[in-house]
């Protein structure tokens, strides 16, 4: 335990550094410059940020793009994208341009509901704990009213309770399993506050007048939100695909559905394929100041939901109409969390015309479902290093430093040569004999 420390939370920002900087760098004055030339010289803003999180030394960076001409539901929209690769933006542009010629995306959505459980073991009789959850249930709704009474004033709140037997998966388990309506926001603090509420009221009146001991394990919203679920899609006639990449459209629509049935029934080509849609959703999510890793566990679980993981969009070709489609859960909110403190995320959500929740659920769909379209056009037609390597040029040449000039000459010489690393390395070091 060479490096252990205790009370580093209670130090400043600037002893934090000072112990990090004496413990790992040597006391290297170049590292605190790095950490350091990362603050915003706008105190107040960089306080915020610092107090996001907990034991904050500076910012990361990610890169926020745009890509415009998403026309979703006859709306026109420039998408905001927080994200590291390359490439990303520039495919989800591409297919949103595509799709704008092409009638644009359509979206829905299906149903909006959250999910929370209160898990708790019971060691006394089934049918006394069935009768007991009857009597308690209208108390466990109404002592969580100080909670629920704004939410239901906007027209959400519970909107059911459930007692579920899970016994036959593990002696003594049940659940309260509860469903809610939270409108514009995600509701893990609004749903997590109501499940503690019902515990301490389920503990208490079974204290009172329940045989055999029952103990709370534990309350906590699901990520796991099927019933949360948008639908986003494009169709056109076969013959309408055709534009200068694709010179054979029926040939294309046969071969691109060839690639989602693959993804359908390979999961590892699903998880890869997958992976593709979320290089769009979760760019949005974050520049939105959502909660990513909610999204990703629910999503993903979402593909598995039939026993074997599989891929979220779908293709069909019927009467010569070519339709590709995403059905996803996804529990965003646009009040609440980072969405109201964050300046880059309220910039965000004003370039989409503040969205209620619902109306970003379609625009996040939308973005996976587009770079799942840039993506898959790209290897069923050039392969996908083509593009991705054209736009990776630049990290390339700024892994090995290039000057301005040196760049300038290398994307002139890659416009006609295929970009590899090698490739890359090869004419950086000629050029420099
Ligand atoms: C990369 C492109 C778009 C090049 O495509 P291109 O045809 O060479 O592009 P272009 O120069 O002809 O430009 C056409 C349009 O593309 C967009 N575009 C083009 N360049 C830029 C740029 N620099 N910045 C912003 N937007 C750009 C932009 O919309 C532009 O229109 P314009 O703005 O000129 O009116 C194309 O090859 C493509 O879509 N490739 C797919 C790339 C991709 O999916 N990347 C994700 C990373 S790979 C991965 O993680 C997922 C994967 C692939 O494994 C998933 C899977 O297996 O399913
Ligand atoms: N497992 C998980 O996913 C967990 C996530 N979290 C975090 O919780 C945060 C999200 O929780 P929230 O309860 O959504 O945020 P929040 O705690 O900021 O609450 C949002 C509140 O906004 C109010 N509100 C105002 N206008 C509203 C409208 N039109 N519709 C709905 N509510 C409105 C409501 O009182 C609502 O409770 C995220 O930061 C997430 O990362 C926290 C715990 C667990």
């Amino acid at each position: 335990m060479q490096n252990a420390i205790s009370g580093f939370s209670k130090l400043s920002k600037t002893q934090k550094i000072d112990w990090l900087l004496e413990t790992y760098f040597n006391n290297d004055e170049s590292s605190r410059k790095l950490v350091t030339q990362y603050f915003n010289s706008d105190e107040k803003l960089q306080k915020l940020h610092d107090e996001f999180i907990e034991n904050t030394i500076t910012n990361f960076y990610l890169p926020l793009g745009v890509a415009p001409n998403f026309l979703i539901n006859e709306t026109l929209y420039t998408i905001p994208m927080a994200i590291e690769e390359s490439s990303v933006v520039a495919a989800a542009s591409k297919a949103a341009k595509y799709w704008l010629e092409r009638g644009g995306f359509k979206a829905e959505v299906i149903s909006m509901v959250k999910i929370g459980q209160v898990h708790f073991t019971y060691a006394g009789k089934k049918e006394d704990l069935l009768n007991f959850f009857t009597t308690v249930k209208s108390q466990l709704i109404s002592d969580a009213s100080p909670i629920t009474k704004n939410m239901e004033r906007r027209g959400g709140g519970i909107l059911d309770i459930e007692l579920r037997d899970k016994t036959e998966e593990l002696d003594h388990y049940y659940q309260l399993h509860a469903t809610f309506e939270t409108l514009d926001a995600m509701g893990a603090n609004f749903i997590n506050s109501c499940l503690e509420q019902f515990a301490e009221t389920l503990k208490l009146e079974a204290e009172k007048s329940l045989e055999g001991q029952l103990d709370i394990i534990m309350s906590i919203l699901s990520n796991y939100v099927p019933d949360c679920l948008v639908r986003a899609e494009v169709r056109c006639k076969i013959e309408d695909l055709k534009d200068k990449d694709i010179p054979n459209p029926g040939a294309f629509a046969e071969k691109f559905k060839q690639a989602v049935s693959i993804a359908e029934v390979e999961p590892h080509r699903a998880v890869t394929h997958n992976k593709g849609i979320m290089n769009g959703i979760d760019a949005v999510v974050l520049a939105t100041g959502n909660d990513f890793r909610a999204v990703e566990a629910g999503v993903h679980a979402y593909a598995s939901k039939d026993g074997k993981y599989t891929s979220l969009t779908h293709c069909s070709i019927d009467n010569g109409e070519f339709c590709f489609w995403l059905e996803i859960p996804l529990a965003l909110g646009t009040v609440g969390g980072l969405t109201s403190l964050h300046p880059l995320v309220k910039f965000a959500l004003q370039m989409l015309g503040k969205p209620s929740a619902k109306d970003l659920m379609k625009i996040v769909a939308v973005a996976g479902l587009a770079q799942n379209f840039a993506a898959l056009k790209s290897l069923t037609t050039t392969g996908i290093q083509q593009g991705h390597m054209k736009m990776h040029l630049m990290n390339i040449l700024n892994q090995f430093e290039a000057t301005e000039s040196e760049k300038t000459q290398l994307v002139e010489h890659f416009k006609i040569n295929t970009v590899t690393h090698s490739a890359v390395v090869e004419a950086i070091s000629k050029m420099r004999k």
